[in-house]
């Protein structure tokens, strides 16, 4: 079935859970005590399929001990078998031009970089990556707000940075990145390594969902009283007016309006994960398609790349 014909399969509203709700123990303890970058010289991490990740190689070797099992398993997030079917075909044609490349998903706080990344990763076969879970255990502090309020945001850039230069030495990855690595044009350097992916979603949406779980682990949203979608709200709107076109440097942009208006929607939270996750390997995929036309009609005639 071609996608556009599966974006258009009837869905309900999604409804999803708190930040890390879907992560089981197992995933935890893997994303707590895993990677000691600075204090450990030669770096390992394990990935969601029970890999061991070595980011000198960037290769995977197998591992023993199995460390991240879904509590729900990825059915449960798939709104139907059409939809898991149409983004398992939709996995297969990108993934040869993807040759191995790394995505990276860009996009505001709460815009689902982990819940499409981790789709993403779990069709392609490629391992899954939060680069604030990976700033977290190389400054050993369990929690972005911590790392804001003991050192600075600065200190949690610098870190940020770090973590993605390591990452752009790899192959095979998913990232979430974290909703403000777009700011320094060093991340783009080593992001533009792979695939940027944006997720476009309206500030609306995103105030709904932050609202609903909380600012407590987001700190520039944080605030201590008022509506919470209000102060979200307006949060987001400052964050996003200084962000100016940021996210639009991204190889590839997923607009969740785009996607609803296609689906006959009127709000964009009637979409599911799994068609967002959809939409994303056609836009990378045509991505991908005209680079290698452009490419090929560089070429002197009968030869391609
Ligand atoms: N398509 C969706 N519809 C409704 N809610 C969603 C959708 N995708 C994610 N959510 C919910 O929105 C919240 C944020 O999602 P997620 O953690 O994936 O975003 P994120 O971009 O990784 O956020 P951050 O940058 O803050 O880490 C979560 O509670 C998640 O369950
Ligand atoms: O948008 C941002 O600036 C941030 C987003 C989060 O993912 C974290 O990286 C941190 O809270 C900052």
């Amino acid at each position: 079935m071609e996608a556009s014909a599966a974006l258009s399969l009837k869905s309900s509203s999604w409804i999803g859970s708190e930040k890390g709700g879907r992560r089981s123990e197992g995933f935890s303890r893997f994303q707590s005590g895993i990677w000691e970058k600075k204090r450990v010289q030669s770096l390992g991490l394990i990935d969601s399929r029970c890999h061991r990740v070595s980011i000198r190689s960037g290769k995977l070797e197998p591992k023993i001990s199995c460390c991240y099992k879904k509590s729900g398993g990825t059915e449960s997030i798939h709104n139907s078998v059409d939809e898991a079917l149409v983004l398992k075909r939709k996995s297969e044609d990108v993934l040869p031009y993807l040759n191995g490349r790394c995505i990276y998903l860009v996009g505001m706080m709460g815009s689902g970089k982990t819940t499409v990344g981790k789709i993403l990763s779990e069709v392609l076969g490629y391992s899954f990556f939060d680069s604030d879970k990976l700033v977290e255990q190389a400054v050993g502090i369990s929690s972005v707000a911590q790392i804001f309020k003991l050192h600075s945001e600065a200190f949690f850039r610098d870190n940020e940075s770090e973590v993605l230069r390591d990452l752009s030495s790899m192959r095979r990855l998913v990232v979430a990145t974290g909703g403000g690595a777009v700011i320094r044009p060093i991340n783009w350097k080593y992001m533009k390594q792979g695939l940027t992916v944006w997720l476009d979603v309206p500030l609306e949406a995103l105030a709904r969902r932050i609202a609903a779980v909380g600012t407590a682990s987001r700190p520039l949203l944080h605030q201590d009283s008022g509506d919470p979608y209000m102060k979200a709200f307006a949060r987001l709107s400052a964050l996003s007016e200084q962000r100016g076109d940021a996210y639009a440097n991204a190889d590839a942009r997923v607009s969740l309006e785009h996607i609803a208006t296609k689906q006959g929607h009127e709000d964009v939270s009637a979409l599911t994960p799994t068609a967002i996750a959809i939409e994303a390997f056609v836009k990378i995929e045509s991505f991908l398609t005209d680079k290698a036309a452009v490419r090929n009609s560089s070429l002197p005639s009968g030869m391609s790349a």
